[in-house]
């Protein structure tokens, strides 16, 4: 089995609703995104030949899929008043919304998901929240 690893960080803002600490408050991170594919064999022929897929082009859909949230502040829908964020948003404040709770756990699943779509046969996606704090994806065995 070959894999092959690309990753690449983004920073941004965002906070823990309905959580009973520090990370209730809104604070930043540079979030690391590593992205693993696997291929139980090599291309043969052309440009192409002797790899899994062309690093160029994994380094390249990995930052397009992690700069969409590079400085901004991310929140889950629902868990800010509606004025206060109308009001970040009309300050002009990068503001995205997901749908889930934004740890680093639920991040790790959703780049997971979005690379998948892309068609790369993914093994793995991980998070890192700090240089320490990390969180990984992968499916379980016979899924
Ligand atoms: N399992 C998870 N636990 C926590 C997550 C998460 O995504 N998954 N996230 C947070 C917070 O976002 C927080 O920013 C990270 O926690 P913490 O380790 O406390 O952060 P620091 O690096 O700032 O820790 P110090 O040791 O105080 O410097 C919390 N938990
Ligand atoms: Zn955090």
């Amino acid at each position: 089995m070959y894999l092959l690893k690309a990753e690449h960080s983004f920073d941004s803002a965002h906070f823990l609703a309905n959580y009973n600490g520090k990370c209730r408050n809104i604070h930043g991170h540079r979030w690391k995104v590593e992205i693993e594919v696997k291929s139980e064999s090599l291309i043969r022929g052309g440009q192409l030949d002797g790899m899994v897929v062309d690093f160029t082009d994994l380094k390249r859909d990995v930052k397009e899929m992690v700069d969409f949230y590079d400085h901004a502040l991310i929140i889950q829908e629902n868990t800010m008043r509606e004025e206060t964020l109308k009001h970040l948003m009309e300050d002009g404040f990068k503001i995205i919304q997901v749908k889930f709770r934004p740890t680093a756990e639920n991040f790790a699943a959703f780049f997971f998901h979005y690379m998948e779509e892309k068609g790369y046969d993914v093994k793995r996606a991980s998070v890192y929240e700090t240089p320490t704090n990390c969180a990984a994806y992968e499916k379980s065995e016979g899924k």
